[in-house]
């Protein structure tokens, strides 16, 4: 099931406003340190959403219409943000963080960013970083901590990667609880994907299956962009920017070369949004193959008489593809990585050899200058848009935890920073909607056909030159 928002946002009609509630360990009973600072007159403006309102989940007249319900009933994101009453006492509060899964740029922008929150706004006393991912926790790695303070992590963001190390694979929930107890933490903040995230709701498991008082809450991470809900995740922007150098190179080099034909191969196991945003950057491929949109090879509608086409025409072509594109096309590998993710087939050196044998079958002259930039683009510092976007979900985390609240992980929807249930947020995948605008916008850019291969009165208006 695709997503319900993002770039291709949908109708969120499956979702009953009792998905959306967000899990607490009990009511406020503190007095923040921060209620001198939240005027008894903040409501709900355009900038700021008021803890007493809700971010409606449709956004569309006819989507709200279909409901059928009262206002009160129509399913809202709570707001994030300081509450005046919060949970933990701060002066007693320890907290941790740790980093999973792949890397993404921003990712030491959000544990600073968690560290002076912590530190400055409600003074947390004792924040540790655990280190490698949920190895950090189990006894095999030997408890792997590191204290941090705001002046530890003062000078960490202009770093790509995670200064606390990442890993993949299994911990065991059970191991990990018993870890926060044995360090008296009351309070963990878990930045990674979906796959971190289902780990974090293990570790939320067994935390309430013990009648425990730890708060659990994530900040989703993915260059992928496959987090359902949130408009984008952090260092996405970074990772397209990043990626769109790569096709500017293999531009030059296909428009340097007799007929040259530029190929990029993107990350992107199951969602294209990489491929596509870093294409129209400059708008210059000619074809985008994504996970979500299938293609066939051969024929006069498949890609490689597209290209043949494009190299006579114009005297180069360019192909992004995402590198979970044309799975269905290759064999599969069979194997996973050691947090269970599909390893795929290798598409990018498969496709050359596609082109290259096509040319010359055709005896149509052409040279491929294959790149594949692969961790590149996602070891970068974050870009200035993307560190204020972490920060200030770093911040958004903090207030949550602190509050009680649990099992949650923050997000930006249609501008504004709410609590999503870690159940909902991993209950779905972000994708390209062949269907939606961005794919669209795609086809506009490169006027491939909506799909290769597929007959002719599914494709866009405009023939494919
Ligand atoms: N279904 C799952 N249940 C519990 N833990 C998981 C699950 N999937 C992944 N994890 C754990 O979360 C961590 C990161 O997962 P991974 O899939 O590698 O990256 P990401 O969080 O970026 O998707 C790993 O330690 C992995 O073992
Ligand atoms: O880091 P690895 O194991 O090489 O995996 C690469 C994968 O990680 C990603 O960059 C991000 O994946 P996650 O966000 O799920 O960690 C994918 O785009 C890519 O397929
Ligand atoms: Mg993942």
């Amino acid at each position: 099931m695709t997503a319900t928002a993002g770039d291709d946002a949908g109708l969120a009609g499956d979702i009953k406003a009792d998905d959306l509630l967000i899990e607490t360990l009990g009511p406020g009973r503190i007095t923040s340190p921060l209620s001198p600072l939240l005027d008894a007159s903040r409501g709900t403006t355009e900038h700021y959403v008021d803890s007493g309102d809700r971010v409606l989940l449709d956004d569309t007249a006819a989507g709200i219409a279909a409901r059928g319900t009262a206002v009160e009933d129509l399913p809202g994101l709570e707001p994030c943000g300081p509450r005046r009453q919060i949970y933990f006492d701060p002066s007693k509060t320890r907290a941790g963080i740790v980093t999973c899964g792949g890397l993404c740029p921003g990712l030491n922008d959000v544990v600073a960013g968690l560290v002076r929150t912590l530190t400055y706004h409600y003074g947390v006393r004792r924040v540790v970083g655990f280190r490698n991912g949920y190895r950090g926790f189990v006894s095999a790695y030997g408890h792997d901590v590191v204290e941090l303070t705001p002046e530890s992590v003062r000078d960490v963001p202009v770093d790509g990667g995670t200064f606390l190390g990442t890993s993949r694979g299994p911990q065991d929930p059970e191991e990990i609880v018993d870890c926060l107890e044995q360090m008296h933490l009351n309070v963990l903040f878990v930045i990674g994907g979906d796959g971190t995230m289902r780990g974090a709701m293990d570790i939320a498991g067994v935390i309430r299956e013990r009648g425990l008082r730890i708060a659990v809450v994530g900040i989703p991470k993915t260059i992928d962009n496959d987090i359902p809900f949130i408009d984008q995740s952090f260092g996405f922007q970074t990772a397209f920017a990043e990626a769109s150098e790569a096709i500017r190179s293999v531009t030059v080099e296909a428009k340097s070369t007799p007929g040259g034909i530029g190929l990029v191969k993107l990350m992107g196991r199951h969602s294209g949004f990489i491929a596509c945003y870093a294409s129209l950057v400059r708008s210059d491929a000619d074809a985008v193959l994504i996970p979500e949109v299938p293609f066939e090879l051969d024929g006069e509608t498949g890609l490689l008489e597209h290209l043949r086409r494009r190299v006579q025409t114009r005297g180069h072509a360019v192909v992004v593809v995402a590198e979970g594109a044309g799975q269905d096309l290759l064999d599969p590998i069979g194997r996973t990585d050691a947090s269970g993710n599909q390893k795929l087939a290798d598409v990018g050196p498969w496709l050359k050899e596609q082109i290259e044998s096509h040319f010359a079958t055709a005896g149509t002259e052409t040279s491929v200058r294959y790149v594949d930039p692969s961790y590149l683009i996602r070891s970068v510092p974050a870009n200035p848009y993307d560190s204020v976007y972490t920060v200030r979900l770093s911040h958004a985390a903090v207030h949550a935890a602190m509050s009680g609240r649990t099992a949650m992980v923050v997000g930006r929807v249609r501008r504004r920073f709410v609590h999503i249930p870690m159940s909902l947020a991993v209950s779905r995948r972000n994708q390209v909607d062949p269907h939606g605008d961005l794919w669209m916008a795609v086809l506009e850019s490169t006027g491939q056909p909506w799909r290769f291969g597929e007959d002719s009165t599914r494709q866009t208006g405009a023939p494919h030159a």
